[in-house]
């Protein structure tokens, strides 16, 4: 049997990408379910003789992002601007447990439009590469930084997110023009408007790929457990399990060791604040079903 990475799911239809080329794939019939599927995915296919394939088994996944689906992600770039939209905590927040919660193990923030403002906006981004998230200031128009970025690509599997407008095709373009020519970005947001949702598709890039996947940065948390919440924050990890009260939401509780983190300083005030946020919104979610 041989092996390949899905790359775009379509219809009945898996490409699958094999060292020999692309191959274009059905699901055996014993997958009752073909979204079990996604692209991203590591699979194992018997090559039939008019060259098709069809694909007997999936490898095992290491990450799995939802809506679009897409695995095996290891490397998420969240993208924001400097300004123009403004970088806001709470969003950074958003995207940052998004990229958790999908078990993605490396997440680089990578701030946009610099040109614009310099570094003056983004002083409170410091304290987020303390807790593990690289930053990197960049300009898709005048070039300083896509050099950086484009480092990190080669042999990873790379989503990029982030809101709408703050450049993500025009850093694939700087990065390569030919990113942007396969992702067909420009022409498909005119023809069918800024909200349809696209399937995802991975683009082959230096010994890697990209993930072109503008569903991302929809940045709906459905799914997410209020219990989990707090470990998709990093910095809250050391505290989980030393709270009086078990559960704890580490919202309203006495003798809340997240809490007291907070007021000693060893959590920022503000992703506290979207800690909250959020928990709030999957607490409302939830009384919305009841
Ligand atoms: N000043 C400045 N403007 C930029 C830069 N990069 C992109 N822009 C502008 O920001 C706007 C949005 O850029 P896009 O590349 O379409 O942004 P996007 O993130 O792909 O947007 P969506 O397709 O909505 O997700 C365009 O008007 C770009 O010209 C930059 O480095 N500096
Ligand atoms: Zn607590």
């Amino acid at each position: 049997m041989k092996q390949g990475r899905v790359l775009k799911a379509y219809n009945s239809f898996f490409y699958v990408l094999a060292p020999s080329g692309l191959v274009t794939c059905k699901l055996r019939g014993k997958f009752k379910n073909r979204q079990v599927i996604c692209p991203g995915d590591l699979v194992a296919y018997d090559l039939l003789p008019d060259g098709t394939g069809v694909i007997e088994r999936l490898l095992p996944r290491a990450s799995l992002m939802r809506r679009p689906a897409v695995a095996n992600i290891d490397q998420a770039v969240l993208t924001f601007a400097a300004a123009q939209p403004d970088l806001h905590p709470l969003l950074l927040s958003r995207f940052l447990v998004l990229a958790e919660w999908s078990g993605i193990p490396s997440v680089v923030i990578c701030i946009n439009k610099c040109d614009l403002l310099g570094t003056a906006a983004d002083g409170f981004l410091e304290a987020y590469e303390s807790l593990g998230y690289p930053i990197l200031r960049v300009s898709a128009h005048e070039g300083n930084g896509v050099s950086a970025l484009a480092r990190l690509l080669p042999h990873h599997v790379t989503v990029f997110a982030g809101p709408s407008g703050v450049g993500k095709s025009s850093l694939l373009n700087a990065i390569d023009p030919a990113l942007t020519l396969a992702t067909g970005h420009v022409s498909e947001k005119i023809k069918r408007g800024r909200h349809t949702t696209r399937v995802a598709e991975l683009l082959p890039y230096k010994e890697g790929y990209i993930v072109d996947t503008p569903g991302f940065s929809s940045m709906t948390l459905e799914g997410i457990e209020a219990q989990a919440l707090p470990t998709y924050f990093p910095e809250m990890r050391p505290y989980l399990g030393q709270c009086r009260f078990s559960p704890c939401s580490h919202s309203h509780e006495p003798d809340c060791a997240v809490k007291t983190a907070v007021q000693e300083k060893k959590i920022l005030p503000e992703r506290y604040e979207a800690y909250l946020a959020i928990l709030q919104e999957i607490q409302a979610r939830k009384k919305d079903y009841q």
